[in-house]
């Protein structure tokens, strides 16, 4: 089939975004999987679909699939790219709008100059909810919140990183390193990722604490591999690094891509993303 999309990036993390309410798809793993191939395909860091809501009192669905074909539950830069996709594509003349996803609702509001701000919902810390098996580990206290050991053989080599296990909808595992540079991203990313303590693996964040309001972030990100920024581990970072009492909101965070914000009042409080969202050209594909 002939297949419109339109190609976004946020913060240089990539989307191949589908108006699936004026096309029908329906496609597979496979078929996503191919429409993200850099090789193949138009190639992205993740496929975003737009759909009607099936809810009530909900504007539009929007489902998340990795450049691996997988579908998850979040993406906080997809979902500022989504935003400005409909209003721009005419979807609707709102500007706060509230979008169901695989994790729960959202609610993103394009602002007057032209950034996104995404009401993510709160983080989940609890083991159970990242998920996380936790059996047998034993948490490192700091601050209040818990870090947990993961072992990995690295080379051959047996070593022990410690890391905070966040939810924001989608498994993150943030660890802070004097310099994410040099941090080890292509060699652990992976041992992180499919980690046998995930059960539905993890996106692994790599931060750096510039000052209490400001830290560089690197992720790896589960079924991607390293993009240029990621959305919910910039989240899921802030979130760790003020409940270790390294950071205050607001949180600055710097990916390689571009410039991210969070802002956490605290436990039981939404995260709130702000950041770019551009659309890069529009395309067709026969798929
Ligand atoms: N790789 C993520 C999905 C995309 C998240 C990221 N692109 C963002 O902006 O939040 C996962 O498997 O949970």
């Amino acid at each position: 089939m002939k297949l419109k999309f339109t190609k976004m990036h946020g913060a240089g993390n990539d989307f191949v975004v589908i108006d699936a309410i004026n096309q029908h798809i329906d496609f597979g793993p496979e078929e996503w999987r191919r429409l993200a191939d850099r090789r193949f395909g138009v190639g992205a860091d993740q496929i975003l679909v737009v759909e009607r809501a099936s809810s009530p009192g909900v504007d539009f669905r929007y489902r998340i699939f990795n450049n691996d074909g997988g579908e998850v539950e979040q993406c906080g830069n997809g979902s500022r790219a989504f935003v400005r996709f409909v209003v721009d594509k005419g979807l609707t003349r709102e500007r706060s709008i509230r979008v169901e996803t695989m994790s729960g609702i959202i609610a993103p509001r394009l602002e007057e100059d032209g950034k996104v701000t995404v009401d993510m919902g709160a983080p989940r810390l609890d083991p159970a909810g990242v998920p996380f098996d936790s059996a047998g580990l034993v948490g490192r206290p700091q601050g209040v919140d818990t870090l947990w050991p993961l072992a990995l053989t690295v080379g051959g080599a047996e070593q022990e990183v410690l890391v905070s296990v966040v939810s924001m909808g989608n498994p993150h595992a943030v660890q802070v390193v004097d310099d994410v540079d040099s941090a080890p991203v292509a060699e652990t990313g992976p041992l992180i990722e499919h980690h046998p303590r995930f059960p539905k693996r993890v996106n692994a964040g790599y931060m750096q604490v510039v000052d209490r309001h400001h830290i560089r972030l690197r992720v790896f990100e589960r079924g991607a591999g390293e993009t240029l920024a990621c959305g919910t581990g910039a989240c899921a970072a802030a979130v760790a690094g003020i409940r270790r009492g390294l950071l205050d909101s607001p949180v600055r965070v710097s990916a390689r891509g571009g410039e991210l914000s969070i802002a956490w009042a605290g436990d039981g409080q939404p995260v709130y993303l702000s950041g770019p969202a551009v659309t890069v050209f529009e395309g067709e594909i026969e798929i």
